[in-house]
């Protein structure tokens, strides 16, 4: 993504130059309102309202997973995880959204209601109905913030492992999250990107390993400074 974005005539951000490495996780942070979710709402086609000028490519569909974990109520979790197929109107393959269940750990919840499950579980749901899409670049919009502290640390672990091998691109405020995840990280702000190192050893890290701590110190450093 090479270009500007305006809403209602009043810019958003300009000449934003980002580039996603394959197969690698790209961490996005920034003060709040500096458009980070515009740029994943581009990314995804889901940017309604937003005029973009510049030059935009996405290799496919991509997947995208929120904060809110966006189940239907009315739906079993089962359901909930087959929603893409049946929006599209393909046909329900409910094999291998068991699969995906058994992989986040929820297959014996396949029936319950999401009012069944607790916040955590529910983000689970979330992450095996993204898996399900199956695409190779995923989006995620702060999807853990919610969580308590244990619970995050392991959706963290388990996303990395199960989305191993995309592309994914991850707008985050947690430091801690982006130096366990971040194979580039990148700081938005009204003048652009700034680069910040991110430690070069497999995701996840360890929550309190040296380079992470290193990375989350300097990345709290670079926040803190007036832009
Ligand atoms: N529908 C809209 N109409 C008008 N302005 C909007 C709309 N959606 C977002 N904005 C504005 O666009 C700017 C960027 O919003 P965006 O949600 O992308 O920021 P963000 O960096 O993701 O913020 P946060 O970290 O708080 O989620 C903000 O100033 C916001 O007020």
């Amino acid at each position: 993504m090479t270009g500007s974005a305006a809403i209602d005539g009043t810019a958003i951000f300009s000449q934003l130059d980002l580039t996603l490495t394959p197969d690698s996780w790209t961490c996005l942070l920034g003060a709040s309102g500096v458009g980070k979710s515009t740029v994943l709402r581009l990314f995804a086609g889901l940017a309604e309202g937003v005029t973009f000028t510049g030059d935009l490519s996405v290799p496919g569909r991509v997947a995208m997973m929120a904060q809110q974990d966006l189940l239907l109520p009315w739906l079993n979790v089962l359901d909930n995880v087959l929603v893409g197929a049946r929006l599209r109107g393909d046909r329900p393959d409910k094999g291998r959204a068991r699969d995906r269940l058994a992989q986040v750990g929820l297959a014996d919840h396949a029936d319950k209601f999401p009012s069944a499950l607790s916040g955590g579980q529910r983000q689970r749901v979330a992450l095996a109905r993204t898996l399900m899409e199956d695409r190779a670049v995923v989006l995620l919009d702060e999807p853990f913030s919610a969580l308590d502290a244990l619970t995050r640390a392991q959706m963290q672990e388990l996303t990395a492992e199960l989305l191993s091998g995309h592309t994914v691109l991850l707008v985050t405020h947690d430091p801690n999250e982006a130096a366990r995840l971040g194979q580039t990280i990148l700081i938005m702000t009204p003048s652009g990107l700034v680069n910040v190192t991110a430690p070069t050893t497999p995701i996840p890290r360890e929550i309190s390993a040296p380079d992470v701590l290193r990375a989350q110190t300097d990345l709290f450093d670079q926040l803190r400074r007036p832009t």
